[in-house]
């Protein structure tokens, strides 16, 4: 059931009427995985309202500029995901970890035979028993970062004070070394040319010190930027070819080669 138009309000606090287990939810779909190892994977998308960080170039304005939602409680999502035949899910937003029913629904899903995926941007680390079985994680680098130049979406009056914030707690290595740690993780950066390699090598070597497991470059993805077709068209085969250079993965994004910036796919 489409839910993305269903409610706006302009902030993420839980209304006095909502289940104290409601999420915001800004849609619940089917798709197939268009991104990362899993790539192809039928899986039902959830993706929550609301997010800590402001990349300018998010494809998903409507969680993060500009959070819009519906408020459903554990059962109603769950009600909703079985609805589907797939046996994936995808928890997004969005940064899902941001709110703690998230944990509850991770945990219910798990508990029900669902493979579990969260998106996250990495700042965030989940309770230490959290079931999940693929960790994607996107640190945001420099490159992310909205400033007067490189406005999102709505403009640069929607850009306030985000550009200090965002860059100041767009890297948490702890919390990134610890996320690779303890789950089965793909690092999922995305790119927007040359100029953002240094920063990736540089992170991943601080992050093999850091972490007790290995990090191999074939656990590193670079992902083109761009939210549509032609925005993609424009970046990936640059990505393509650093990824090859550098030894690391490549994911293409094929839900934007497919349905392009559709809402729901
Ligand atoms: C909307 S985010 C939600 C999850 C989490 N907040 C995060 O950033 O990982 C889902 C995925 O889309 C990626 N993404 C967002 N905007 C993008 C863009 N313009 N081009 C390529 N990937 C993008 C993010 O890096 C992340 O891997
Ligand atoms: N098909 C499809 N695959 C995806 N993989 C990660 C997505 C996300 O927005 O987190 C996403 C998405 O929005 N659609
Ligand atoms: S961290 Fe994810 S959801 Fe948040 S603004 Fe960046 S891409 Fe969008
Ligand atoms: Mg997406």
């Amino acid at each position: 059931m489409p839910v993305t138009s269903e409610i706006d309000v302009s902030e993420t606090e839980r209304p006095p009427e909502a289940a104290t287990d409601a999420l915001p939810i800004n849609e619940l779909f089917e798709s197939l995985q268009g991104e990362g190892t899993l790539t192809g994977v039928p899986s039902v998308f959830i993706r929550t309202s609301g997010c800590n960080l402001r990349c300018w170039f998010c494809d998903s304005y409507h969680t993060s500029w500009e959070p819009t939602h519906a408020w459903l409680s554990i059962d109603e999502i769950i009600d909703q995901v079985t609805d589907f035949d797939a046996t994936h899910v995808v928890l997004t937003g969005g940064e899902p970890l941001i709110h703690e029913q998230s944990i509850e629904l991770i945990q219910q899903l798990s508990a029900r035979g669902y493979h579990i995926t969260v998106e996250t941007n990495g700042t965030i680390v989940p309770p230490a028993e959290t079931p999940i079985d693929l960790a994607s994680v996107s640190p945001k680098l420099a490159s992310s970062t909205p400033t007067a130049d490189r406005p999102p979406a709505g403009g640069d009056a929607a850009l306030g004070s985000w550009a200090d914030k965002h860059e100041a707690d767009r890297i948490d290595s702890n919390a990134l070394a610890t996320l690779f740690d303890r789950y089965n993780t793909q690092l999922k950066f995305v790119v927007t040319g040359e100029s953002d390699v240094p920063e990736i090598t540089e992170l991943v070597s601080t992050l093999q010190r850091q972490t007790e497991t290995p990090i191999e470059s074939t656990d590193v993805l670079l992902m083109p930027e761009g939210q549509t077709r032609a925005a993609l068209s424009e970046t990936r085969r640059t990505v393509a070819e650093l990824a090859l250079e550098h030894g690391y993965r490549y994911t293409p994004r094929i839900h934007v080669d497919l349905w392009n910036d559709a809402p729901e796919t």
